[in-house]
């Protein structure tokens, strides 16, 4: 299934201008606040009419204004789900889910009801009204009525911001399953590079109301100073791995990159599946000796590929460890100290390690 998107409007003196594919999976849009986002997903639902340009699911015209051609809202049998749930409040879990059931044809009902609560694990609050429920409960069900729509496409708008630390990595791997497990695609928004690694096929982000750069997940979040410069502190790179080995005692889980390992907190995984870690620039440090005596687990032995050079004084440092990129963020003055030049074989010093499933 492709969703096919090359639009241009103008919302007063903001303008829009997207060019993008996405092909099934997780496409997330991703980018700052105000960089338009919301915008495009409301014209991807049909809620705006784009000034110019077409948009199309495979065979089917949304829209396109050189042929006059719009097709409603209601007629695009897309699902929707957004920051907060919008359950109906008098309605049960049940009445709330069989209501979204009802939007879809009969011929054209692809979710099974017991599929979908089985995949949300909702089937204890079926009789519950939403006042009885959590945040993170509201939202799964939010996602299950959207689901039973049967939708072609589902369109979730920041559907974890609202949620506290907790609740969201209650619902990650429940988005993790709708992706697996269903056929349907979706076009995520999120600015949480958390959220976006994890979950993501592809990424479009978004600056200014301009497509700055689009492709995987893994490609998108390594680039040393593209599209994550958006926020420079948030700068990192999403390298992709093997669980190697779990070690119970200390609950850490040992993750094989090309040539060096990773010891990574948690445990929530199987042995031998691929995994994907994010490590934040500025929780890598340099050194040009082995440093003995450190709290970090993580000292990989690498070479310098890149240094480049902000006008914040820090720098960004490409270091090859086996195979791997890893970036880390350091101080300009940190950077002459250490004599830092491309091909220094160096330590990286890693603080942290998150493992994104
Ligand atoms: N109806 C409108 N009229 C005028 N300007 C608008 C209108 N709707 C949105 N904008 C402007 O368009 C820009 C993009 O807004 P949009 O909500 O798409 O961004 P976003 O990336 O989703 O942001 P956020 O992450 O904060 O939700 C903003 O500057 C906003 O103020």
């Amino acid at each position: 299934m492709t969703l096919s998107v090359d639009i241009r409007h103008r919302l007063g003196a903001f303008s829009l201008e997207a060019t993008f594919t996405s092909d099934g999976g997780v496409t997330a849009l991703f980018g700052r606040s105000g960089s338009g986002k919301t915008s495009i997903i409301r014209i991807i639902a049909g809620l705006i009419r784009p000034d110019h340009g077409r948009v199309s699911l495979d065979d089917s015209v949304l829209a396109d204004t050189g042929r006059q051609v719009f097709v409603p809202r209601h007629r695009r049998r897309f699902g929707y789900v957004f920051q907060e749930a919008r359950l109906f409040p008098h309605l049960s879990v049940r009445q709330n889910l069989s209501y979204g059931r009802w939007f879809a044809p009969r011929n054209e009902r692809s979710e099974s009801f017991d599929g979908v609560v089985d995949l949300l694990g909702i089937a204890a609050l079926l009789d519950r009204r939403p006042a009885k429920l959590s945040g993170g409960e509201k939202q799964r069900v939010a996602i299950g009525r959207a689901l039973l729509s049967s939708p072609r496409l589902l369109l979730m708008d920041e559907p974890l911001a609202a949620l506290d630390e907790a609740r969201k990595a209650e619902i990650l791997p429940y988005l993790e399953r709708l992706r697996d497990e269903t056929k349907i695609p979706i076009i995520y928004v999120s600015h949480s590079i958390a959220e976006v690694a994890r979950l993501a096929n592809r990424v479009v982000v978004m600056r200014d109301g301009k497509v700055e750069a689009i492709g995987p997940a893994l490609d998108i979040f390594s680039q040393l100073s593209g599209p994550l410069a958006i926020d420079r502190r948030e700068a990192g790179v999403l390298l992709e791995g093997r669980v190697e080995h779990m070690e119970d005692r200390h609950r850490l889980t040992v993750v094989a990159l090309k040539a060096a390992k990773l010891f990574v907190p948690g445990q929530a995984t199987s042995l031998g599946k691929t995994v994907r870690v994010h490590i934040p620039a500025r929780d890598v440090m340099l050194a040009t000796a082995r440093p003995e005596g450190l709290s970090a687990l993580n000292i990989l032995e690498g070479e310098v590929r890149d240094i480049s050079a902000a006008a914040d004084g820090t720098v960004e440092v490409k270091v090859d460890c086996g195979g791997d990129i890893v970036l880390a963020r350091i101080t300009q003055f940190s950077a002459e100290r250490l004599g830092l030049r491309v091909g220094l074989p160096v330590h990286a010093v890693i603080k942290t390690v998150a493992l994104e499933q």
